[in-house]
């Protein structure tokens, strides 16, 4: 637990006075005394800090793994320069705690139990020994304000684990969602839905500490800004003298407020940041130097000798040890990467010398080269030097923007990508061909979406909070509650009929062949003879189903387990064992084996059909699928999970289609993967009237359940790896004030009034 920060009453809460004559007393009471965890504290997770201090909420928790970037800085809005390489969560919570009005009681007690305190934890969700059920249980609800489906996926298990209700949201650009997960609520929890495929990635940040070979696309096309831009100072990896020095007068400042002594001002680093606040970074002189040798943004042509090319070489070893190596070691020294999964390892100083060896070929120019290669370190370098010396000896200067058409442009983000990836040990590597395909995808983030849906959650919230105060420890009570009270909604681009960017639905039902929430068996299809354990628990069971910390049980017997408090030499025999030969009869086909994770409170059982023959498929013009060719990938990339449950003969090669199915669901979900159904606008549905949904007559009469003819939802479904893409609501409501266009203001305002969760746009 890092710094805890408190504040406490003083004189009349001018706010909170606002806040009595909003909310119903017993509401207010209960946010006051309510304890929130949030999980995120970016783009959507700064807006929500804002809102749940406004709102009066006195006890939030919140956790972040990362440090604040400068390019955060222009929608995250609790964050300031001088905030750069500090925890994200202490400062948003700081923030935050100052606009948190003062309480006093009616009857004028300003008592301890006033206090409000925003407690910041520095860590990764995804850490057992600190995030786990019993810490979840302490907090009435949790809020979600992730970016990846690792760690959505995880808080969605510790919850109904917990028994603790989950408001989950994402955005993607324009397009957002939000909806509450509850296990007594028995409504769809985050892993209901298998989600689409197509991909996009709603950034426009930088990570410093980078998980993900997205964030490492994102760093790449900042760079080629910074080196080739025409406005070197539009990169978000610029800095210039006058934001240091603000940089440094803000922590100084700050430190001073908060009344530190020199010698703690001076000590006090990775919380407080003085000691690298204001520092110059290792590389921005050095990459001025390259520019300058490069001829960009001079005022006077450079000319150019036969020393140019050694020169350029030395230059932009120099830039790129600075980038690779002697940051990384700085920043590694000022402990600002200790939530990264691994140690971050600077490129080495033998693969930098790659830079002046004038021998070195670039891979894009060998004789054998193909875009799906993945290069080495040492390619990546000889690719990026490439890169600087064609800008170099070019006529014209290079686009003063990264275009992923431009062949230059895409090489050098590769190989600075894939750089930084080496570093923090990210993986997959990216080819050329992969990095073009995140790069094609990254969409703006969007601050308004951002704001919108945080105000949803916190509506949300509020729901909640009123079912808990109503019912009690009655759990069955408070999930039909929140089932009835809560909303799924759509944050659309494009208003419905009738001229609204919010469809509120009922919450889904459950997905009866959920593993995570309806102990649904799962069938697994694989090579039984080729695939060994080891491969079966970090492909299939860690990687695509998400287990932590695994017991595999066969025929009733542990055949594997890991747990803090387990030797890993205790089965390590039987990792490299195939399937078929692992005690206790083996992993055959027909065979169910189980696992459990008790750090999620997970136990599932998987039904395994052995399958030796894998094709590749492909959709013919008329809608047939057809097996063109046997599938070459990696044995460990060659199964499938869900499909058809085994049957008692070996199946043929037809008894299991989908190969490419298959392939879709592996891409669909990589952790980077984020999906966008195709926005329509809600152009007429067929209203079948009379049929309208009971739940939402008799929970809402602001809302009107309408059918729509197709299966295709009205609604956008959003977010980045958020909630459930590919879900296709039968239903459709509208506002009922909605029916009567000229009466909507009227409607509208009551409606507010009343605090409801529906918002029209303009
Ligand atoms: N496993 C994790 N543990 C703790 N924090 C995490 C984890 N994974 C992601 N985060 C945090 O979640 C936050 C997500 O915020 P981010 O700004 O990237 O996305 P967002 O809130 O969807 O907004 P935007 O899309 O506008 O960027 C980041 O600050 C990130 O550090
Ligand atoms: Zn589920």
């Amino acid at each position: 637990m890092t710094t805890e920060s408190t504040a406490t009453a003083t004189s009349t809460p001018p706010i909170l006075t606002g806040l009595q004559s909003a909310l119903p007393s017993p509401l207010l009471s209960k946010i006051l005394t309510s304890g929130i965890l949030l999980i995120g504290s970016g783009g959507i997770g700064c807006e929500l800090l804002k809102n749940l201090a406004l709102s009066g909420f006195r006890h939030v928790e919140v956790v972040d793994l990362d440090t604040i970037d400068v390019s955060n800085l222009n929608r995250q809005f609790l964050f300031r320069a001088r905030h750069v390489g500090m925890p994200k969560c202490k400062v948003a919570s700081e923030a935050a705690l100052a606009m948190v009005p003062p309480y006093s009681s009616p009857d004028g007690n300003n008592s301890n139990s006033n206090e409000a305190a925003y407690i910041p934890h520095h860590g990764n969700v995804l850490d057992n020994s600190k995030f786990n059920v019993p810490y979840l249980q302490q907090f009435a609800l949790v809020l979600n304000a992730l970016d990846n489906i690792t760690a959505r996926r995880r808080v969605n298990r510790l919850c109904l684990a917990a028994g603790i209700p989950l408001i989950e949201a994402g955005t993607a650009g324009y397009l957002g969602q939000v909806t509450v997960i509850h296990k007594s609520a028995g409504v769809e929890c985050y892993e209901c839905q298998v989600k689409a495929t197509q991909k996009v990635y709603p950034i426009c940040t930088i990570r410093s500490t980078p998980s993900m070979p997205v964030h490492c696309v994102v760093w790449g096309k900042e760079l080629y800004k910074l080196c080739f831009g025409g406005k070197v100072e539009e990169s978000m990896l610029f800095e210039d003298e006058e934001s240091l020095r603000a940089e440094k007068e803000g922590a100084a400042e700050e430190a001073d407020a908060e009344g530190k002594t020199d010698t703690e001002k001076s000590t006090d680093v990775s919380t407080n940041n003085m000691e690298s606040a204001g520092e110059k970074s290792t590389y921005m002189d050095q990459v001025h130097n390259l520019r300058a040798l490069m001829d960009i943004g001079n005022d006077v042509p450079q000319s150019k000798d036969e020393h140019h090319e050694s020169n350029l070489r030395i230059a932009a070893k120099e830039a790129l040890t600075a980038l690779f190596a002697t940051e990384i070691n700085k920043q590694i020294g000022m402990n600002r990467y200790k939530t990264a999964e691994k140690v971050p390892v600077p490129i080495s100083s033998q693969d930098l010398d790659t830079c002046t060896n004038v021998d070195g070929i670039p891979p894009t120019q060998r004789a054998d080269y193909a875009p799906t290669e993945i290069w080495t370190p040492a390619d990546c370098l000889v690719e990026m030097v490439s890169c600087f010396i064609h800008v170099s000896n070019a006529s014209s200067p290079p686009l003063p923007e990264f275009d992923k058409d431009d062949e230059m442009a895409m090489r050098f983000v590769t190989a600075a990508c894939n750089l930084r990836q080496y570093v923090f040990q990210i993986e997959p590597n990216q080819s050329l061909y992969d990095a073009k395909g995140i790069a094609g995808n990254i969409i703006p983030a969007i601050a308004t979406t951002n704001a919108i849906v945080a105000g949803l959650q916190v509506l949300q919230a509020f729901h909640i909070l009123k079912c808990q105060l109503e019912f009690g420890d009655n759990k069955e009570e408070v999930g039909a509650g929140i089932k009835k009270a809560c909303r799924y909604t759509y944050c659309l681009r494009e208003k419905t009929r009738k001229g609204y960017l919010l469809q509120p639905t009922q919450l889904p039902a459950p997905n009866p062949n959920c593993f995570v929430c309806r102990n649904a068996i799962i069938s697994l299809a694989l090579n039984t003879k080729e695939w060994t354990l080891e491969m079966l628990l970090a492909r299939v069971i860690k990687k695509e189903l998400g287990f932590g910390a695994p017991t595999v049980l066969v025929g009733g017997d542990i055949v594997y387990e890991e747990g803090d408090d387990i030797d890993p030499e205790e089965y390590a025999a039987n990792l490299p064992k195939k399937l078929v030969d692992l005690p206790s009869g083996g992993v055959g086909h027909g065979a169910v084996f189980g696992v459990e994770d008790f750090s999620q409170d997970l136990e599932v059982e998987i039904s395994v059909t052995h399958k030796d023959e894998w094709f590749i498929t492909v959709e013919g013009d008329d809608g047939a699928k057809k097996e063109v060719k046997p599938d070459d990938r990696e044995e460990s990339e060659k199964f499938e999970i869900g499909g058809k449950k085994p049957v008692a003969a070996a199946p043929t090669k037809s008894a299991a289609d989908g190969v490419s199915s298959e392939k879709d669901k592996t891409d669909s979900k990589d952790d980077d993967s984020i999906e966008v159904m195709d926005v329509e606008p809600v152009d007429k549905p067929s209203v079948t009237d009379g049929n309208s949904n009971n739940a939402a007559d008799d929970a809402d009469s602001d809302i009107e359940v309408i059918e729509v003819s197709t299966p295709r939802p009205a609604a956008a479904s959003a977010a980045n790896g958020s909630l459930s893409p590919s879900r296709v609501p039968l239903k459709k409501r509208r506002l009922d004030w909605d029916r009567d266009d000229q009466n909507v203001d009227e409607a509208k305002k009551s409606k507010t009034d009343e605090g409801v969760e529906v918002i029209e746009i303009e």
